[in-house]
Formats: structure tokens, sequence, C-alpha cells
């Protein structure tokens, strides 16, 4: 059994950190399973970071299992400029070769690094620096198990040293909630598609008034079975219904396949497309959303320009078929 450690025990064990010329502070904030974190708990955390003066950077420590969630919703909901890193470890503290020390002198290194600055909130592990937007767990055991399908690394940490080599992808955030406990909860549902689902787990959303918002992970580049299509039309008639991809890597597609679940039959159903978000990252924005009190008239363009920010500032790519060969046709 894991034991749970404190913020100063974990500090405590980092060889190396002493002589790294930095002052560390501690705080305790919460304590418990990275699966059992409420929104609400990193909401808090949220406005714990934006009251945090006077810091070079801040590091926060955490189970790894929600990670790629947790650090996104921070992403969103924290918008200072000083450095926020996460991280934890994938082996028990106890264990030989514990990765936890090191890859939290790697988050202190990064956090204080000049170069971290103004890049959101980033996750270091096994001493690869990842945007939050980006970042997946992809293994349950390895060290090496957090990466950054749809983009890659942003930086590593090298013999003490941090070398960023990509741009952070950095969209708009969130407005944080009033943090009022008696405000009601927001639910979003996660559903992912699998063969021969015919809708029936996707109907008991519409049952009650239990939820206020739905992922769907769909198959390939968003698509379900043609029998799921009459309930994600009511659903999405109902509340918002965002497409998102099972794969893991890539956009969601918006014009491909117009055959009955693809795509094209689902936009048209009024269902959101979740760009290059994955499923989790989509829920994460959607609650958000939802949280913030934006608007349902609002909510598609308010989730496609903070999915994918990329779309906004590029016009759509116009192709001349008139100047194609005359042998050959146009690849649809
Ligand atoms: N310590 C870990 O990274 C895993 C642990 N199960 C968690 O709370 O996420």
């Amino acid at each position: 059994v894991v034991p749970a450690l404190g913020a100063a025990q974990l500090v405590a064990a980092v060889p190396g950190l002493a002589g790294a010329g930095v002052d560390v502070e501690v705080l305790d904030f919460r304590q418990t399973a990275s699966a059992s974190l409420s929104f609400d708990d990193l909401l808090g955390l949220a406005a714990v970071l934006d009251a945090l003066d006077g810091v070079d950077g801040i590091v926060v420590t955490q189970g790894t299992d929600s990670m790629e969630e947790t650090a996104y919703l921070l992403d969103l909901a924290y918008r200072g400029d000083t450095p926020v890193v996460m991280t934890g470890a994938m082996r028990a503290a106890s264990a030989a070769g514990a990765d936890g020390p090191a890859n939290l002198l790697a988050a202190v290194r990064v956090a204080v690094s000049p170069q971290a600055r103004g890049r959101g909130v980033l996750v270091v592990m096994a001493d690869e620096i990842h945007a939050a937007v980006r970042v997946r767990k992809t293994h349950t055991t390895g060290v090496a198990a957090f990466r950054s399908p749809g983009g890659g690394v942003l930086g590593q940490v090298t013999e003490g040293r941090v070398r960023f080599v990509n741009a952070a992808a950095r969209g708009p955030g969130v407005p944080l909630p009033a943090l009022d406990p008696r405000r009601p909860r927001v639910r979003v549902a996660l559903l992912t598609m699998a063969l021969g689902d015919d809708g029936t787990l996707a109907e008991t959303l519409l049952r009650d008034d239990a939820w206020h918002g739905a992922v769907i992970a769909g198959f390939g580049g968003g698509h379900v079975p043609a029998g799921v299509v009459p309930v994600l039309r009511r659903l999405a008639a109902r509340m918002p219904v965002v497409l998102a991809s099972r794969t893991g890597e890539g956009d969601v597609l918006t014009s491909s396949y117009g055959y009955p679940g693809g795509e094209v039959d689902l936009l048209g159903a009024g269902l959101i497309p979740a760009g290059p978000l994955d499923p989790l990252k989509a829920r994460v924005l959607l609650h958000l959303l939802l949280s913030a009190g934006v608007p349902a008239t609002h909510l598609p363009s308010a989730f496609t320009a903070t999915a994918d920010p990329s779309t906004a500032a590029s016009p759509p790519l116009r192709v001349d078929l008139g100047r194609l060969p005359a042998n050959r046709s146009p690849i649809t």
C-alpha cells in the first residue's frame, strides 16, 4: 500500500534541490487519490494560484491518474503569467528507482525558468515538458507514461538545463465561476462509442434532468453507429453535445463522411466538434463553460474558439478544382 506523503516530505526527499539555488515554500492543499479530486477542488486551487504573489514559479504535485484532466482544467482557469508546473510519480517513494524526486526537481527547474513564463500550465514527467492541452497518461505503470500526441513535447530538462523546443499551444481561458457551494452542480457525461452500440446507454441521459451536457467519443474521425443518431439528435436538442474521437490523436473531421452516423450527419444534428481535444479534455472544457454560465446559444462558438484557437486564425484553404489536370479527379 502506497503511503500518502505531505508536500514537505516530498521536498525533503529530493537530492539536489537544496543545492539548486531555489527557495522552496510548501503548501498542502488537498491530500486525496487523484481520481477523487473534484472540479471544485481544482477551481479552489486555481484561486490559490491566482493569489500567490512574489514567487518565480509554482509546482503542483498530485497523483498521476487524473493529471491529464486537472492540468487542462487549471490551464483554462488559471491565467497568470507565473509558470505552473504539475508533476507526480509513477513509482512509489519506497520503490527502487522511485521517480518522484527526479520529477519534482525537474519540475522546480522548469517552474523557475524564465522561458516557462506565459505558457500556461505545464506537466513535467520523466524530464519531458508537456502542454496541458495535449498531455495524456498512456501507461498504467511505466515511468514514461506521459505523452503529448498531436504535437509532441514542449521541451526537455537535460543535465538540469531547461530547453523548450516547441511553442506552447495555449488558447483562451474560461472565466472562473464563483465558488459558491450552493450553486447547482454541473454534470457532463462522457460516452465512448463501441461496436454494436444501439443507443440504449445514450438514451438514459434523456431520462432525467441529471445531465447538463455530454461528450461523445466517437469512432475514427467522429462517427457513431447509424442507429445511435436519432438518440443523439434528441440529446443535442436538450443539451450541448460535443463530438470527439476515441482514437487518441488527431482532429475530429467536419466534412469528409456524410453517411448516417458520419460526422457531417452528427454536426448537422447539432453536435459540436471537439477539434483537436481528446474526449477527456473536451469534457473538462464543456464542464467549465457550463459552470461559467456561458449561455446555450454561445456555447458552440465558445467551445470551438477555445478548443481549437488555430482555426480562427487560419482562413479556410481553397482549392481551385478548375486547374486540376484533365485526367485526374479530385481526391475526396
Ligand atoms: N500516485 C499516482 O500517480 C497514482 C495514484 N493512483 C493517483 O492518485 O493518481
